[in-house]
């Protein structure tokens, strides 16, 4: 079997060399001669596959280490007798963190305590309800909103989003990036919606660019300084708008789902789907591949508090580390991508353990996903 990788995909040689030749490719621009002798194709949210990528190669196969979907045309690999698979979930946790790292940044610069905040949160999926989780081990109330879900008849409280936009005072999109449909979610987030949010709101998208209009936010923010945003992902990608990235608060290049343990999981499920394809079955133990973080143990003496908390996530992750940046080279052609591959190794908080002084303190932590036990 001949199987090409993206070149970005951690773990991808180790594992799928068990199972034929590896060749890693940079994923923006796979050529198409490439493809010409490959089976099994696996890719990341950048490369576009499609009826014309796929015409005239033999790929039985195409899996996407990825939660989203939006870069594939699955009726046209269906048409084409293409498997697919994808990766769902594999990184939630990893967004979930940057949006507290994020959270807890804004709210020791501007002097609120989270729990004083309401966070709306639309798209309740794997990132979302993972999201809402932690916010409620905190304390802190969540609105939410999932008209695929709410139609399906899930038990959650699901509310409209001009609702969530009435109401909350934080609003973070976890949504697929649908073009069409009935849960079209291309500009969700439109300029008359924009300008509705509350005064002194965050608004955060991590999910897609285009589910929030860029053009007008950048329009809406040059007139409402009052309003926070943080943005990873930009309308279009890799060339975003400079003038949109000045007038935001934190700014980073596609990288929310960017943990070890994100990316690993996703190589790993694309690598299981592709075994099954084969009907050879190999699963892998996620832990086997992960090495020991550079800092594992800590010792917490007093409250969980939230600065006692931004402390703890800030040394898991601070997403300063990737704002700076982004700033420095936007505009260089290239850099966007190149940030991305070059991207510093980054754990999940789960792999800190915490040492606190009793079992209250150590449960809280746990539920929001360190490992924990007390002294
Ligand atoms: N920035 C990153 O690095 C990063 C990482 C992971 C995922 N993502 C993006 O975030 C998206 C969400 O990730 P996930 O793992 O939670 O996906 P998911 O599929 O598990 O959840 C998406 C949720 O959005 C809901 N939804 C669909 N249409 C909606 C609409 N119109 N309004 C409100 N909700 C709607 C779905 O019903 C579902 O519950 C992915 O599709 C992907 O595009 C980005
Ligand atoms: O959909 C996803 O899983 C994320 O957006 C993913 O982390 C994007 O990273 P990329 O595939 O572009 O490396």
């Amino acid at each position: 079997m001949k199987i090409l990788v993206d070149e970005n995909m951690p773990y991808a040689r180790e594992l799928f060399s068990r199972s034929g030749v590896v060749t890693a490719v940079p994923g923006r621009s796979i050529p198409h001669d490439v493809l010409k002798h490959a089976d099994g194709l696996m890719v990341r949210s950048v490369t576009k596959v499609n009826q014309t990528l796929l015409a005239g190669t033999p790929v039985k196969f195409v899996g996407t280490a990825t939660a989203g979907t939006d870069h594939i045309d699955q009726q046209a690999l269906a048409q084409q007798g293409v498997i697919f698979s994808s990766a769902p979930g594999c990184n939630a946790v990893a967004v979930v963190e940057y949006v507290f790292s994020a959270l807890l940044l804004l709210a020791e610069r501007d002097g609120f305590a989270l729990t004083d905040r309401t966070v709306g949160i639309v798209g309740v999926g794997n990132v979302g309800m993972r999201l809402q989780q932690r916010l409620q081990a905190l304390g802190v109330r969540s609105l939410l909103c999932d008209p695929p879900r709410a139609d399906r008849g899930d038990r959650e409280s699901f509310q409209d989003i001009d609702s969530l936009i009435n109401d909350a005072d934080i609003l973070t999109f976890h949504t697929p990036l649908y073009k069409e449909g009935p849960y079209c979610t291309w500009h969700l987030m439109d300029e008359a919606r924009l300008r509705a949010l509350k005064p002194d709101a965050i608004l955060i998208n991590a999910c897609r660019g285009p589910v929030v209009d860029n053009a007008a936010l950048l329009r809406v923010l040059q007139q409402r300084h009052d309003l926070s945003v943080v943005l990873d992902v930009w309308e279009p990608e890799p060339d975003l708008s400079i003038a949109l990235l000045a007038q935001t608060d934190i700014a980073t290049a596609h990288i929310a789902g960017y943990t070890l343990e994100g990316k690993a999981r996703g190589t790993t499920q694309v690598y299981e789907a592709w075994c099954e394809f084969l009907g050879k079955p190999d699963p892998v133990a996620l832990d086997s591949l992960l090495p020991v973080a550079d800092f594992s143990n800590i010792e917490l003496h007093g409250p969980l508090d939230q600065p006692a908390l931004k402390r703890l996530v800030h040394l898991v992750y601070d997403v300063r580390r990737d704002d700076a940046p982004l700033r420095k080279v936007a505009a260089v052609p290239g850099e966007f991508d190149r940030l991305r591959k070059n991207y510093l190794e980054r754990r999940e908080w789960s792999s800190l353990h915490v040492t606190c002084d009793n079992e209250h303190i150590a449960s809280q932590l746990r539920a929001l996903g360190f490992s924990a036990a007390a002294r």
